[in-house]
């Protein structure tokens, strides 16, 4: 076998507990074979047969699953810091839509590239991402190595009916065409942008092609009481209703934010088994409210966690993210109980995975060998009381010291294998200035 294994460190295993165990996996598949003594096939092997292969010295670290930022615009990465403090609505409008309408191709790629390195370094194994010229940013997926499920954003307001229509018959195509790339590790979705950016009957024509070809359907809903008010007014029913009419509430569709859902929608939701994809960096940033995470949570909603684009976070650090998670849903509750560390961990990593359906999640024999180690030697995460208390509300993504996706080694000591660094950040940085001269000009 074609062993990798991850030795001398602390495993966070599915239940919670945290076992001092060394993780073997089996390269070729992909996959965890065994987690200390314990194997897929539940024998006692302990994997000390998996012979001579690579090593990850996880020694004072804690291995954790890879973990899932479900919801985000990678290439967004070149309007970070480009327009801050202002709500969505005008923010989206003055600012990021014209920045967005002169980016290329090869913009959105060395975007897409920045992000994707961002991720890898803070330890992040899979993501979904909404955006343009998608197959570039697959492209990216595959040379980086990491798992996305990718879908093009249809906007057909202020459009005449042959672009929506054209926008609409892109999303499909990369849905179609894109599913399956990079080994398997790029998946896709039918991604409408939101219920209010899209008109009716693309929605229900999009939404039924979905259908027709398996692929989910992701969107932005209930972000702000502004998107859910015409909803509202003009229909006489609330979003995820207007959603469910739509026949865009199924088990494996995920949508962004969920800010302002009644008790009305949180059940429709959770009879449904749509996940909801928790942003509450972007959610703070642009004020556009809490979203009830414990009441989701409580009702049996799969609830995930997303960074949004970098330009509303304005990191892709998804350790962030936890801590913003369990912070707001404490304010949002009112109860400083609600959104434990151990919720946030979860809907971070399983949930993540759930949501988007996507192999990892957790480290157990069987599972995908999607993982992060997590160096715990650093003054504030001194002392351990308990590993997953400092995941949820002390760890940075720059405490990340190897990241495993799929069986590869994407990072080995804080050093990006399959990207050049430096040449992204430069490739990066010079797009974005040649970005922002072709907006002002
Ligand atoms: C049509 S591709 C995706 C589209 O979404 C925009 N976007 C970025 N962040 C948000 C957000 O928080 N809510 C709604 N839309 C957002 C992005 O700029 C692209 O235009
Ligand atoms: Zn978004």
């Amino acid at each position: 076998m074609n062993t990798l294994r991850v030795t001398g460190g602390r495993v966070l295993r599915p239940d919670g507990r945290v076992t001092e165990s060394d993780v073997t996996i089996d390269r070729d598949a992909g996959a965890i074979v065994a987690v200390g003594d314990e194997t897929a096939s539940g024998g006692g092997t302990g994997g000390s047969d998996a012979g001579a292969g690579e090593t990850l010295d996880a020694d004072g670290g804690l291995v954790i699953p890879g973990l899932v930022n479900a919801h985000t615009h990678a290439a967004m990465t070149l309007l970070r810091g480009y327009a801050d403090d202002k709500p969505l609505d005008p923010w989206l409008r003055e600012d990021i839509w014209p920045a967005e309408a002169e980016l290329t191709p090869d913009d959105i790629e060395t975007g897409a590239e920045l992000g994707v390195l961002e991720m890898i370094r803070s330890g992040t194994t899979a993501f979904a991402d909404m955006y343009f010229a998608m197959d570039r940013v697959a492209d990216v997926v595959d040379r980086a190595g990491l798992r996305a499920r990718l879908g093009h954003g249809v906007v057909t307001v202020g459009k005449d009916d042959r672009d929506a229509r054209a926008d609409v018959e892109e999303s499909l195509r990369v849905a179609r065409e894109l599913d399956g790339a990079a080994d398997g590790r790029v998946r896709t979705a039918f991604m409408p942008h939101s219920l209010t950016t899209v008109g009716e009957e693309f929605l229900r024509e999009g939404v039924a092609a979905a259908r027709e070809a398996g692929v989910p359907v992701h969107l932005h809903a209930n972000e702000t009481a502004d998107e859910v008010d015409p909803i509202v007014e003009e229909r006489g029913e609330r979003p995820i209703a207007y959603a469910e009419d739509l026949d865009a509430l199924g088990p494996d569709d995920f949508f962004a934010h969920g800010v302002h859902v009644d008790d009305s929608e949180i059940g429709r939701l959770a009879d449904a088994g749509t996940a909801v994809v928790h942003c509450p960096a972007s959610n703070m940033k642009l004020a556009s409210g809490m979203a009830p995470v414990q009441r989701l949570r409580d009702a049996g909603v799969t609830v995930a966690l997303g960074t949004d684009g970098a330009a509303s976070n304005n990191d892709l650090d998804v350790f962030d993210e936890m801590r913003d998670a369990a912070m707001l849903g404490k304010l949002a509750a009112d109860d400083a109980s609600a959104v434990p560390a151990e919720a946030v961990v979860e809907m971070a990593t399983a949930g993540g995975a759930e949501a988007l359906g996507l192999p990892g999640g957790r480290i157990e024999p069987g599972a995908a060998a999607d993982l992060a180690v997590v160096d715990l030697d650093a003054p504030h995460l001194t002392p351990v009381h308990d590993p997953v208390s400092h995941l949820a509300y002390a760890a940075r993504g720059s405490d990340v010291r190897h990241t495993v996706c799929d069986g590869e080694v994407l990072m080995r000591d804080r050093e990006v294998l399959t990207l050049d660094a430096d040449a992204v950040q430069e490739r990066a940085a010079e797009a974005a200035s040649d970005l922002v001269d072709r907006v002002e000009e």
